[in-house]
């Protein structure tokens, strides 16, 4: 698996860079970014370092989060990489779709099992291995993950943490798309990628997944009140009821003011990466 890079930025006395390459799993040539702390540039041979993987939400590419959020400051001081793949397959040859929320920038972090979609649409199997293979080979990262995203990226980053506990320390989520099975945006999305059989969604819901969990990782959700998308599209107590159902420890945190913007994850992740820090640092 070779890797192209494409930028590279100094930031926070590491390096912001972003390459591309060709995607097996989704059959199209993908971009992402990586952060690497500036203790990557000083170290001895061997030494590897934790990863913070971040999925984005609707219409963003890798971009979004590595100039909005603000992240690498807090990387920088705790020794994390950050990875930050793209929303979507891409490109001129993958199906796409007229609204913001569906096609290219709209892959909802599943395996689309229908057409025009099934050949591309496979984000799920990305994220979750195809990426951290492609990263681990090429980067001085070991193999303590963390996962955590924004709406649309906060429902992949819940399913993809919750359907495989054994491959990250932790997740967290920003305003996610708690039961996408019970809203518009889900909705909308499931069933274009997945059919009409509703049952078979509920592999890619957050909230049934949280209420059927036996094997819980530290999980923090922030959501901000003032949230455009709150009451229609994301559901937070869902994901609460299905925690108290199931057990599961989950920080709910909501914040009184804050919208759905990346100005709510500019003030907060400094707080994700150290709760994450706490996990991915342990040994
Ligand atoms: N353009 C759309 C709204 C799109 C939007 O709000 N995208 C959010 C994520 S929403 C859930 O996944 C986002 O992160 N945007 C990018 C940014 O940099 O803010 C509309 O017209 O309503």
């Amino acid at each position: 698996m070779t890797i192209k890079r494409v930028s590279s930025t100094k930031c926070f006395d590491g390096l912001q860079q972003q390459f591309e390459h060709r995607s097996a799993v989704l059959d199209c040539r993908m971009r992402f970014a990586v952060f690497l702390p500036p203790q990557a540039e000083d170290a001895g041979d061997g030494q590897r370092f934790p990863v913070f993987y971040w999925l984005s939400g609707l219409t963003c590419t890798d971009e979004n989060f590595s100039q909005k959020a603000g992240a690498q400051r807090a990387a920088a001081e705790l020794g994390i990489a950050l990875v930050i793949p793209d929303t979507s397959p891409r490109g001129e040859g993958v199906a796409d779709d007229p609204g913001y929320d569906l096609g290219q920038g709209a892959g909802f972090y599943l395996n689309a099992i229908r057409e025009p979609w099934k050949q591309h649409y496979r984000m799920y199997d990305y994220i979750a291995s195809e990426l951290p293979q492609l990263v681990e080979q090429h980067f001085p990262v070991n193999d303590r993950r963390a996962i955590s995203g924004h709406s649309m990226g906060g429902h992949g980053a819940l399913v993809i943490g919750l359907r495989n506990p054994e491959r990250y320390t932790s997740i967290s989520a920003f305003s996610p798309i708690c039961n996408p099975i019970a809203c518009p945006w889900g909705e909308k999305a499931f069933g274009a990628y997945l059919g009409a059989d509703r049952q078979s969604w509920e592999e890619y819901d957050a909230a049934t997944l949280m209420s059927r969990a036996s094997e819980p990782l530290p999980a923090l959700v922030s959501q901000g009140e003032e949230d455009q998308f709150l009451e229609q599209q994301l559901k937070p107590h869902a994901l609460a009821t299905a925690a108290e159902a199931s057990g599961y420890p989950l920080q709910m945190e909501h914040h009184a003011g804050y919208d759905h913007s990346y100005f709510f994850i500019a003030s907060f992740i400094e707080q994700h990466l150290r709760f994450h820090a706490d996990f991915l640092l342990k040994h």
